[in-house]
């Protein structure tokens, strides 16, 4: 383990908006840079720790660009494994915290078919892990990063927090364990506040265009694969499935805005510095809009200017038909809504991409 980066140390001085300091597990991946940047916007200490298993150090120091030189010295990194108590235990050691956002974990469905074990070791220990060190060092405040997937393949659309949950693979049931862990551990220990935050499909890229998904090998995820068709490292596109009972026979997902997601971090952040008696709470982070894949094509092309070449296959295995949120819990409870729609996060995932066709490494090297 080490520690390191511009700002390490903290060296937070003075009045930050409010003065707190937060832990951002996994905080140099997709959904935590956005969050991270947002946090020091807010005028949070964040400390993040990573592994890199999924990410590049690149993108902490494009974080750090963007909020320039004065909040980058309230940006630490320190280099970890959640598997690996030790380290967790330095982290909690160098510094108090007063609240956890926990973004690490692994989070390929079809990987997590093919290694079962590596999911339950990564997710679930993990997330062990970091509960009996926060414990031990008193931090009881936590928001998870639980997904969608929790409500397998609803029978009933809008998804509301108390839907029925069903795990479809090793993936989802690592979510739905830990969801239904954290709950218990804090029937336990009342004191402790947890919120569950279940992202429904988190796309878009900050407006600077400097921070994205960068997926490894070849993206699972619909806007990722449109995103390479788009500049050239993938012939087309595969539809997957256009038989469903919807609007154009294509699956119906709800697209929400990284930089929307983000925002809801930070307004779970202040609901639980707000409300000690929380307990554990879940959440649906998502637009309530449903949009289904042919629209998402043309949305991407009206960003991109041409055409996207598809090509209509059969579904794909474990595919639902229709997912969307009801948002009326967030928007009653936490005070947020989504700001943006699909062409904004189009507009905003195309930038990315024509400035970083090949993420953020920058060439073709080791890119597949
Ligand atoms: N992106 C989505 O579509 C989506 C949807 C629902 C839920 N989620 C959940 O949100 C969280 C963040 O997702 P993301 O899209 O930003 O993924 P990501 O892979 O971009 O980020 C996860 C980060 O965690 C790090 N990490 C993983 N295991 C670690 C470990 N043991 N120790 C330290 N660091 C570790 C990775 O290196 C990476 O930087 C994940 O828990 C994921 O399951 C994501
Ligand atoms: O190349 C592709 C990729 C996807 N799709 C389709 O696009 C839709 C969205 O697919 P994604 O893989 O982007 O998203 P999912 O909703 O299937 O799943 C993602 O979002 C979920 C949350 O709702 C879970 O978190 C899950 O783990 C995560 O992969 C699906 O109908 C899928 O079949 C294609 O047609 N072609």
């Amino acid at each position: 383990m080490a520690i390191g980066g511009v700002g390490a140390g903290g060296g937070a001085g003075g009045a930050e908006a409010q003065g707190r300091s937060v832990l951002v597990t996994g905080g140099a991946g997709f959904i935590g840079t956005h969050t991270v940047l947002q946090l020091l916007e807010k005028g949070y200490a964040v400390t993040v720790v990573d592994n890199f298993h999924n990410s590049v150090p690149e993108a902490l120091d494009r974080v750090r660009h963007i909020v320039g030189p004065a909040l980058s010295a309230r940006l630490q990194f320190i280099f970890g494994d959640l598997t690996i108590k030790d380290d967790l235990e330095k982290v909690f050691a160098a510094k108090r915290y007063d609240a956890v956002i926990h973004f690490a974990g692994l989070k390929a469905v079809a990987e997590s078919v093919a290694h079962p074990e590596m999911y339950n070791r990564n997710n679930i220990v993990g997330t062990v892990n970091l509960y009996d060190v926060m414990k031990k060092h008193g931090c009881n405040k936590l928001v998870f990063s639980s997904s969608a997937t929790v409500y397998g393949q609803p029978e009933k659309v809008p998804c509301f927090e108390d839907s029925p949950l069903k795990a479809l693979n090793p993936y989802g049931r690592t979510k739905l364990y830990l969801e239904e862990m954290l709950r218990d551990y804090q029937h336990a220990n009342p004191e402790w506040r947890t919120i569950l935050l279940r992202y429904f499909n988190p796309i878009g890229a900050h407006e600077s265009g400097d921070i994205g998904e960068d997926p490894k090998g070849v993206p699972n995820n619909l806007l990722p694969y449109i995103q390479q068709v788009a500049v050239g490292r993938r012939p087309e596109l595969n539809v997957y499935g256009h038989d469903y009972r919807t609007r154009d026979g294509t699956a119906v997902r709800d697209y929400i805005h990284v930089v929307d997601l983000a925002d809801g971090h930070i307004a779970a952040l202040e609901k639980l510095f707000a409300t000690p008696d929380i307990g554990c709470v879940a959440y649906n982070l998502g637009t309530g809009r449903g949009t289904t894949v042919l629209e998402m094509v043309s949305a991407f092309e009206k960003a991109y200017g041409k055409k996207i070449p598809v090509k209509m296959c059969p579904r794909r295995p474990g595919d639902s038909e229709q997912v969307y949120a009801s948002t009326a819990k967030a928007e009653e409870e936490l005070g947020w809504r989504a700001k943006y729609g699909i062409e904004e996060m189009c507009r905003d995932q195309w930038n990315w991409a024509k400035k970083n066709p090949y993420g953020y490494c920058g060439n073709a090297e080791n890119k597949d």
